[in-house]
């Protein structure tokens, strides 16, 4: 079995790193693939690092922030693997939550990634891409892995909306919900991962830890240290299940 787990920050991927040591993965080597877009001319490069037991190998890679970025730096991973290639790409890292249904600290799994802000304004409202006919707003996900990952993770199951704008007031988490009804969270990267991972025909998941609600605009509420401790046990608990996934189930 082999994954490649994009987040968005190195703190996301350190997060996710210590998670994997907790279930026995052990770091490989690393590999500087480019030049993260967030970084700035003063920082390091952020490295692809791989983990790996038993055969199987955990690649961690921290793309850089928003949709674009995520497609980008998914797809060169994705272009560079060696022989065999990827099974599965999960896209990960912090994320607002819907109030009620994904507290902060919780995590949530997706049941459908949705481009949420993909299309057009018009008086009547939005219009997704894919009503106007220029293309999707949604990709295939794996039912049964999505749900393997959920129980083992204890998460909230539903929709998670990649948006390239964070909701700030009640009236914006009001129309999502909407629009949305199923959906848990938001975040800026998933709808990127999950195209680059589509066109290499792979499987994709998104996983995210909670560190704000979904709603009026208040940093001071944000518990970025408990989402990356949040991260941390989900990938302490989700190789066995990745290990006993096959890439043909799904
Ligand atoms: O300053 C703000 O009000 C603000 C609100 C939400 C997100 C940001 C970010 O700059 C974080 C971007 C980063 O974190 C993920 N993230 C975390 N929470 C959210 C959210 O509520 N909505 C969208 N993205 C979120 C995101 O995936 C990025 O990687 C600032």
């Amino acid at each position: 079995m082999r994954v490649l787990v994009v987040t968005a920050v190195a703190a996301e991927s350190d997060s996710v790193a210590a998670g994997l040591a907790v279930a026995g993965y052990a770091r490989l080597d690393e590999e500087v693939i480019r030049r993260a877009p967030f970084a700035g001319p003063e920082s390091s490069p952020s490295p692809l690092t791989r983990y790996g037991r038993a055969g199987h190998e955990i690649h961690v890679y921290p793309a850089g922030v928003g949709p674009a970025a995520a497609a980008a730096g998914t797809a060169v991973a994705l272009g560079r693997a060696q022989d065999p290639g990827y099974d599965l790409v999960i896209s990960t890292g912090i994320g607002g939550g819907f109030p009620g249904v994904a507290p902060l600290g919780s995590l949530v799994v997706s049941s459908r990634i949705v481009a949420a802000d993909l299309g057009a304004d018009s008086p009547d409202g939005f219009i997704p891409v894919a009503e106007l006919g220029f293309g999707r707003d949604q990709v295939h996900l794996s039912v049964p892995l999505g749900r393997r990952v959920m129980r083992a993770l204890g998460a909230a199951y539903g929709t998670v909306l990649t948006v390239t704008t964070a909701t700030g007031t009640a009236e914006r988490a009001a129309e999502l919900l909407a629009r949305h009804p199923s959906a848990v969270a938001e975040a800026m990267e998933g709808f990127g991962v999950a195209e680059a991972a589509d066109q290499y025909g792979l499987p994709v998941l998104e996983v995210r830890a909670i560190s704000n609600s979904i709603g009026p605009r208040d940093r001071s509420a944000w518990r970025i240290g408990d989402a990356l401790a949040a991260l941390t046990d989900a990938f302490g608990k989700l190789p066995p299940v990745l290990e006993s996934w096959t890439s043909h189930e799904h």
